[in-house]
């Protein structure tokens, strides 16, 4: 099996996790997995399809822009629209996977705290990637739009290489890690730590 091939099963079993866990609704999200450095060459997800659905024949090899490279099985196949942004994560966190979802608690986390989410003293911190009575962690948020090179510039301006994750507001998360495992534990965790505080947030305000 080429490691092409190989990132392609992975990704789909990952995806198809994460269509059963309601964070890839419709045909929302992607999932990108980084085959080489130099260059940069990653294999991301087709745009449109229903990520509970692919196969592993359903991803599209993407230079650092997010553009189809033309030395592949299929490269007039559309990559995630969002390929640009995977790349530039890639490239300035030296991640080997990075993982997009809809996921809804930090969307409304980012409504709530739009200037980016402090997280501090939960045990799940340490799920990602963290200690839990560390200094506080700030998930930054960024717009959204549809200019991957401006989303990816806003990501670097508050980038911190201790934080794994970005928020984009009224959209969805990024987490990134090794390899597709360790960005999907970081995942649950960050999920779990924004439902948290969300509703920990509105307790303590209606309680007021
Ligand atoms: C209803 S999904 C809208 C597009 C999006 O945000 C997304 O994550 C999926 O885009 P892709 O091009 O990767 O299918
Ligand atoms: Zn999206």
């Amino acid at each position: 099996m080429t490691a092409l091939e190989a990132a392609g099963r992975a990704i789909a079993a990952e995806s198809a996790r994460y269509a059963g866990m309601g964070w890839m609704r419709g045909t929302s999200g992607n999932l990108s997995v980084v085959l080489g450095r130099a260059p940069l060459r990653l294999a991301v997800t087709v745009s449109g399809r229903d990520k509970g659905e692919l196969s592993m024949d359903d991803v599209v090899v993407v230079d650092e822009r997010g553009e189809a490279v033309a030395d592949q099985p299929h490269p007039e196949r559309t990559p995630s629209a969002e390929a640009g942004l995977h790349g530039r994560i890639a490239a300035v966190s030296g991640a080997g996977a990075v993982v997009h979802v809809h996921a809804l608690a930090p969307v409304v986390a980012a409504e709530r705290w739009p200037g980016g989410v402090p997280l501090r003293d939960l045990e799940m911190l340490k799920g990602f990637g963290r200690a839990a009575h560390d200094d506080p962690v700030t998930v930054p948020v960024i717009a959204n739009g549809q200019d991957m090179r401006a989303l990816g510039d806003a990501f670097e301006a508050g980038y911190a290489a201790d934080t794994p994750a970005l928020i984009v507001a009224r959209h969805g998360v990024y987490v990134w890690g090794d390899d597709l495992r360790q960005a999907r534990h970081r995942l649950e965790c960050l999920e779990w730590l924004l439902r948290f505080s969300v509703q920990w947030d509105t307790h303590t305000r209606s309680a007021r």
